[in-house]
């Protein structure tokens, strides 16, 4: 084989294995700067040697792919990538080989390009009928269900719409949303997500619809496809659709000339930071569909239409030294401490380094000089280090084997990036993280007493866990810093308030690893109480609804330990709710416990979501699919046959409404 078409293959497979990573997996291994690097070289090369040039090179060929987990949906129109440039010249070049196709004037819309996944919606007499993704271009992943759940996709259009027709856009993960998601899981002792592009694009192919729903998605919009649509040019378009409802960004503007165009590039790629979700670029379209029609496309991408990405915003600056935090779960995080440096209009000080793994991957050395980036996000990040000018007595980072704050031995777990430390009970940032987190808003809510103070009340060794708040006197609390008799008032009375704090948020109060919000809830409503739970075995804890092996582990490790169960033994002597109020347990039975329930169709008692909360209750658990585990189906008006003939083929009993609601004696 000649050397050349050994590259060009070495390099096409590469790609694909990127394209994979990225579209597939939702967790790409290279920067999109240098993935774009080595496509331009594979196409430069093809440009040269048209004698190896493959229909099926990454070249060629929209990245994505179609998935298992979903339906595969053929797009009426196709769905295309776009070509880049990242310069002036390169958009002078276009416009060059554009006015050779097509007579006459050309105006551009410039419209921001939203970072996330592209979608194609289809609607019918102004019905949402499907939502597909790009998948490979011709076809896609039906992700319907999902969709819907996102308050920016109207489920019903108004206005003067065409009877039929396609919309594509960008579902994006605005980074409030992101950053909140994060903070979230954080606080339960998960890794947080890497970057509001992954996490959309991951969002949109999970298999349980009420999760999607969780998760603060926006789809903009920005292309009508189909025929007669009523519309002459892009930018009428644009406007058409925000006139039917959909979420269509009011930044799109009109250029007469590339100069034009370059202003709008110009003006954004400074005020990029101030809007609400992540863009990489600008996406530049000649806006007549006439003259879009006569420039048509090549393989990859629209030949009427140009992205012009930004560049990521990079500054380089010293390594001054490496610390170690300590969190609540006792999760060690290495922090960059910089030469402080202006970036994306703000001063950076720090940035995280993650884990020893990534310290190691860098190997990154205090006294380098590093790159360091600016996403959406809250904490910059480092990119790598510039090895030229590593000064020459620079030695390897050596990661901490011993707890910076009480010196134990850390711990890693087999498959685990983050290193810990063990001293539960003595290491003071994790007794104060616990009770910071006991008292917080979405736990105890104890108004009064701020993370500050729970420092102080600990220092001053007047309490050493949540419990011991209860036990507080005005007096132990006055001659604290900046503590008055009315704050010290206030702070005793917020303690005990929090003693009419229900069960399910009492039980997320306590702090147990891997046990957030939701998890809190689902364990409260299936045992009802924390006897119930503290005696539920590993094998039991993994029954319940949504509740996995590392959960259950980390709840009977809880359990497990003698002073944990004296803690919770003394919030119950004190009248902390340890149990579900009566009122709580109200309609609440073990009826259904154990048993796997499909709900289709529609219903006229009771909505869907009230049967839902109905098979719960009585302690059931709702699936979405049929499958061999199905207990039985509570079937309502209008089942699908394709549910109805799974049913029958796996033996699956039918039940109406009117049964259901019998079963479980509901009046
Ligand atoms: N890091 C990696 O491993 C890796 C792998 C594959 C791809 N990538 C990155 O992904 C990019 C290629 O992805 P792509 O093919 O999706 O192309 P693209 O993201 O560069 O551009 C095409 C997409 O832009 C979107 N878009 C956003 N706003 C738009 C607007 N206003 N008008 C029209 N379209 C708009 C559309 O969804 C369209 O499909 C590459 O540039 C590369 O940086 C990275
Ligand atoms: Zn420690």
């Amino acid at each position: 084989m000649s050397n050349i078409k050994k590259q060009i293959q070495e390099l096409s497979d590469e790609l694909r294995m990127h394209n994979h990573n990225y579209y597939v997996l939702d967790n790409a291994t290279i920067s999109d700067y240098d993935f774009d690097i080595k496509l331009k070289e594979l196409q430069e090369l093809e440009a040269k040697h048209p004698e190896f040039t493959d229909a099926n090179s990454p070249t060629q060929r929209v990245g994505g792919a179609v998935t298992k987990n979903f339906e595969t949906i053929k797009h009426a129109q196709r769905m295309y990538s776009l070509d880049n440039s990242y310069s002036k010249e390169d958009l002078l070049d276009w416009e060059a080989r554009i006015k050779k196709m097509i007579d006459g004037d050309v105006q551009y819309t410039c419209e921001l390009k939203y970072d996330g996944a592209s979608i194609s919606l289809t609607y019918v007499n102004g019905v949402l009928e499907k939502a597909v993704t790009r998948g490979d271009g011709f076809q896609g992943d039906n992700v319907t269900a999902n969709v819907k759940t996102i308050k920016s996709v109207p489920l019903k259009l108004k206005g003067d719409f065409p009877p039929i027709f396609d919309i594509r856009g960008e579902i994006v993960l605005p980074f409030e949303g992101f950053n909140k998601m994060n903070e979230d899981r954080i606080e339960i002792g998960e890794e947080p997500y890497r970057n509001p592009r992954n996490t959309a694009s991951g969002s949109l192919k999970l298999q349980d619809s009420a999760e999607v729903a969780k998760r603060p998605l926006e789809c903009l919009l920005y292309n009508l496809t189909g025929g007669n649509l009523g519309v002459s040019n892009q930018f009428e378009s644009l406007e058409k659709a925000r006139q039917w409802g959909f979420k269509v960004p009011e930044v799109a503007k009109l250029a007469n000339s590339i100069d034009e165009v370059l202003d709008f590039i110009n003006y954004w790629d400074i005020h990029r930071h101030d809007l609400p979700f992540e863009t990489d670029g600008v996406v530049v379209k000649v806006n007549s569909l006439q003259q879009q029609e006569e420039l048509g496309f090549t393989s990859k991408a629209p030949r009427w239409a140009m992205a012009y990405k930004f560049k990521a915003e990079q500054v380089s600056t010293r390594l001054n030294s490496i610390s170690y935090q300590v969190g609540r779960t006792g999760a060690i995080t290495p922090v960059a401490n910089l030469e402080p440096v202006e970036l994306a209009g703000t001063t950076v000080k720090r940035a995280s380094l993650h884990n020893a793994d990534q310290i190691e991957k860098l190997d990154i050395r205090v006294g380098d000089m590093v790159y360091v980036e600016k996403g959406g996000e809250i904490i910059p990040k480092i990119l790598g280090v510039d090895l030229a000018e590593r000064p020459a007595n620079s030695a390897s980072t050596v990661y901490i084997t011993n707890c910076p704050e009480c010196d134990t031995p850390l711990e890693r777990k087999v498959g685990e990036a983050q290193h810990y430390c063990p001293n539960y009970n003595g290491c003071n940032p994790q007794i104060i993280g616990r009770i910071q987190h006991y008292i917080s808003r979405k736990a105890m809510d104890i108004d009064g007493l701020g993370g500050e103070t729970v420092a102080l009340l600990v220092n001053e060794g007047l309490i050493t866990n949540y419990s011991d708040l209860y036990e507080l006197t005005k007096e132990q609390v006055i001659p604290l810093e900046r503590m008055a008799d009315k704050s010290a008032e206030k702070l005793i009375q917020g303690v005990e308030q929090s003693k009419n704090i229900p069960f399910e948020r009492v039980l997320f109060a306590l702090g147990i690893r891997y046990v957030g919000e939701t998890v809190a809830k689902k364990l409260a409503r299936h045992y009802k109480s924390i006897d119930a739970v503290r005696e539920a075995s590993q094998e039991a804890l993994v029954n319940v609804d949504e509740i996995g092996i590392k959960i259950a582990e980390s709840v009977c490790l809880f359990f497990a330990s003698e002073e944990n169960n004296n803690i919770i033994n003394r919030l119950k002597s004190f009248g902390v709710q340890l149990e579900m109020s009566a009122e709580e347990l109200v309609g609440k039975t073990s009826l259904l416990t154990g048993q796997s329930i499909v709900v289709t169709g529609v219903f006229e008692t009771v909505s869907r979501n009230e049967l839902k909360k109905l098979i719960e209750d009585n302690g059931g658990k709702v699936s979405s699919s049929i499958s061999s585990k199905t207990s039985f189906i509570v079937a309502g008006d209008k089942m699908g046959p394709s549910k109805k003939e799974k049913a029958e083929k796996l033996n699956v009993e039918l039940i109406s409404e009117a049964e259901f609601l019998q079963k479980i004696g509901f009046e």
